[in-house]
């Protein structure tokens, strides 16, 4: 008997391009929400975009409430669900980078009222997917969050942002090639469930980026636009697979340990490009992927090197050694790497010096 299902939750909206900023009332008013939103956003992105959505707010008859988070925490969730309650807030906007989008998004998931997802940077691929990832001590933890009702995404704010935001979003979505490598062995290995459409989603939407590289360019908004499609569309493959494994995989371990051991040394899109080296290359050995996503990185500006990361050799080091323990993901690091491999890898690579 056939007994499979699935049920794939996408966002009803998603408004990209110049200015649409001033859409976000009306799209408010196009889901048929009612009544007081709560912004959450952090520094930066208040005055950027959440300031002004308040002000349309207003103008609209609508009094926003609004919190300001300074970092990706369990304790920053908490807060934002106290003020669900404390400001009789009727549905969230999470309006900022990955760290304001994911605190929203797992608010809502718990307070089980809608999302609106509002980027100001292009800068990683959680901007429609339906899960949130923060750390947890020595741990981390991707968990299901509610994906948004929409998404809107001003290309002319996107591209005033500086300009490693959006070359750590093209590595977010680059590293989806290795990422799916480690889910396709997963399957192979460990009878992992895997979904041939979110992983062909992934993969296209990083070949689709790398081609169009030579518009990624900064100044140019277009390159905002293309970017903003791409992690759209990389959330969209999680969404599809309901988990991040199309666009995570050991590259992603080997970041989240470096947030652990270098704490905001980097983004997080710039380190999972540089994993994504490393672990093509032990996927492959041979110079070819590992060297094809080097040159796509290099080619936009992103880090390709420990000391591009602002990182010392030795941490890379721990992190590849150790990040296998942080999540139970098989990857291609398996149960681990020894300490000669993994100077090996990051020296082969150029990783290290
Ligand atoms: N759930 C998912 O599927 C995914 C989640 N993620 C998560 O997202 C996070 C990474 O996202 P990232 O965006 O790099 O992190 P942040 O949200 O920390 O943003 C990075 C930096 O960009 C700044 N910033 C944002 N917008 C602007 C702007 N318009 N102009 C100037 N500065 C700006 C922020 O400022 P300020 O410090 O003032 O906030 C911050 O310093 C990680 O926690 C990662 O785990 C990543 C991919 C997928
Ligand atoms: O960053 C992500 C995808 O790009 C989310 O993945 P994680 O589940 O590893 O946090
Ligand atoms: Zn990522």
């Amino acid at each position: 008997m056939f007994e499979k299902s699935s049920w794939i939750r996408l966002p009803r909206n998603v408004v990209v391009g110049h200015g649409v900023l001033d859409e976000v009332v009306p799209v408010v008013s196009d889901l048929h929400l009612d009544g007081r939103p709560l912004l959450v956003t952090s520094p930066t992105p208040r005055t950027v975009a959440a300031d002004p959505i308040a002000a349309d707010f207003r103008e609209s008859g609508v009094d926003p409430a609004m919190v300001t988070v300074e970092t990706a925490s369990f304790d920053a969730v908490e807060r934002v669900i106290d003020a669900v309650e404390a400001e009789d807030a009727d549905y969230l906007i999470g309006v900022g980078g990955g760290k304001a989008i994911d605190i929203a998004k797992m608010a809502s998931h718990h307070c089980d009222i809608g999302f609106l997802s509002v980027p100001t940077a292009a800068s990683h691929d959680g901007i429609v997917s339906n899960r949130g990832s923060v750390p947890d001590g020595d741990t981390r933890h991707s968990v299901a969050a509610e994906p948004p009702l929409a998404v809107v995404a001003d290309t002319a704010i996107l591209a005033e942002a500086p300009w490693r935001l959006t070359t750590a979003g093209c590595a977010d979505i680059i590293s989806n090639y290795t990422a799916v490598m480690d889910w396709r062995l997963a399957h192979r290995l460990k009878n992992v469930e895997y979904s041939g459409f979110a992983g062909a989603l992934s993969e296209m939407t990083a070949e689709i980026l790398v081609e169009n590289a030579d518009s990624v360019r900064p100044g140019l908004e277009e390159a905002a636009w293309i970017v903003t499609k791409a992690l759209v569309s990389s959330g969209v493959a999680m969404s599809i697979a309901d988990s991040s494994r199309p666009a995570s995989g050991a590259e992603h371990l080997f970041s989240h340990q470096l947030d652990r051991l270098a704490p905001e040394a980097a983004l997080h899109g710039h380190q999972v490009g540089v994993g994504s080296i490393m672990t093509a290359y032990l996927h492959g050995g041979e110079k070819g992927v590992w060297l094809d996503i080097r040159n796509a990185l290099e080619s936009i500006d992103a880090p390709t090197t420990a000391a591009e990361l602002d990182i010392d050799d030795e941490t890379v080091i721990e992190a590849l050694t150790t990040c296998h323990e942080i999540r139970d993901r098989y990857t291609i690091l398996g149960d681990g790497m020894d300490e000669g491999a993994a100077r090996e890898v990051a020296r082969e690579t150029g990783v290290i010096g």
